[in-house]
């Protein structure tokens, strides 16, 4: 049986998702929806992706434009079992009421409440969590980021505190900039931290700060320990942590500019580095402190997540069998 897969918000992680639910043999995907005919519509109707007009509301740009729709997001919503839910932030909830009446599944973004969903979800930490529910909602491309290192480690954990240092836009986003600031989230902690803490049960403070790049996401992290822990014993838990991968900065990773360039290198599509990056120089243990600095893909990071989710939902398999199939099915490294 294949799982008929919807997605509602074509954008940054909507697109990405499609593109990844397109490649799992377990999945199909049905259809998209677009506010617009603009070249993601055009582009998506080349790939053979039925596209949908989010809402009747937007049919006279499509029939504007002469661009043929497939419907709207309620015929799209008869056709699936599932919807993943990428529409800007905060969206997500006012959709969940189309959903629930058509009796369809959702997968949520990291822009929604954690409210808005039963559980939310990092594969690796908590895919059992997901087994069988109605609606999940993927956590953040930093709060993933975060978790995915985390909880690797949780068992050592006495106190966390990180500083995210967070991208301005994605690099497709004028709409933001130009931007020449550093723009702090004065509101302590973050969201972030508490956010990790809907997934694993750890104690955490965040710090955050929007800087003037696109590329990816840093983030700071220090970790008080309950429990010692040597350089080189992290250094192999995150060796043997999936979705996490050590750079480093003697062969030339000193900045995230080379991370993106490395995902280029591998021809991944659109760049997408799946992974968090950590770099192994920045790994160390001063007594009962562990330090550690890492970097983010936000348009990627969150994409293995959705497709766990599903086979979650669908108890369509086990934690590690649905990892290792998405990994496999993105090429993602280990
Ligand atoms: N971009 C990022 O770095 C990440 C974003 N997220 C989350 O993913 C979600 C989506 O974010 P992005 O993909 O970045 O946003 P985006 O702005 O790139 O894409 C959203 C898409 O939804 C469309 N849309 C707008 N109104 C709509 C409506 N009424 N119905 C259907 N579609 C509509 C937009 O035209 C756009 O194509 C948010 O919850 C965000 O917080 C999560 C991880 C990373
Ligand atoms: O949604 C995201 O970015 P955005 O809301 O700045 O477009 C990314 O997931 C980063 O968000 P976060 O810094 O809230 O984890």
């Amino acid at each position: 049986m294949k799982v008929k897969v919807g997605v509602n918000g074509y954008g940054t992680i909507g697109k990405r998702v499609a593109y990844a639910v397109m490649r799992q043999k377990d999945m199909r995907l049905m259809g998209v929806t677009k506010t617009k005919p603009d070249f993601e519509a055009y582009r998506a109707k080349e790939l053979g992706i039925p596209v949908y007009a989010a809402s009747e509301e937007f049919l006279p740009r499509f029939e504007k434009a002469g661009f043929e729709v497939a419907g709207t997001l309620g015929d799209l919503l008869e056709e699936v079992d599932v919807v993943i839910d990428a529409t800007p932030g905060g969206m997500g909830a006012k959709n969940r009421p189309l959903y629930e009446k058509a009796g369809v599944k959702a997968v949520f973004e990291g822009g929604e409440k954690a409210s808005t969903a039963e559980v939310s979800f990092v594969a690796q930490a908590n895919y059992e969590k997901a087994l069988g529910r109605d609606y999940v909602r993927v956590v953040s491309c930093n709060t993933t980021g975060l978790t995915r290192t985390l909880n690797a480690i949780k068992d050592y954990i006495d106190y966390a505190y990180a500083v995210m240092i967070r991208r301005a836009a994605d690099p497709d986003d004028s709409r933001r900039g130009p931007v020449n600031a550093i723009k702090p989230t004065v509101e302590v902690p973050s969201h972030h931290g508490p956010d990790v803490q809907t997934v694993i049960p750890v104690n955490i403070e965040t710090t955050a700060f929007v800087v003037p790049t696109t590329l990816m996401h840093v983030h700071s992290v220090m970790v008080e320990l309950k429990e010692p822990l040597t350089r080189e014993d992290v250094i192999d838990i995150f060796e043997d942590t999936t979705r996490v991968l050590l750079f480093e900065k003697e062969r030339g990773f000193e900045s995230t500019a080379q991370l993106i360039e490395f995902a280029r290198d591998l021809h991944r599509e659109w760049n997408n580095l799946y992974e968090i990056a950590v770099w192994k120089e920045s790994i160390s243990v001063k007594g009962n402190r562990l330090f550690y600095i890492q970097a983010v893909h936000q348009e990627s990071d969150v994409v293995p997540e959705n497709v766990d989710a599903i086979r979650a939902m669908f108890e369509m398999a086990g934690k590690w069998e649905s990892i290792k199939k998405t990994n496999k099915s993105l090429g993602i490294l280990k």
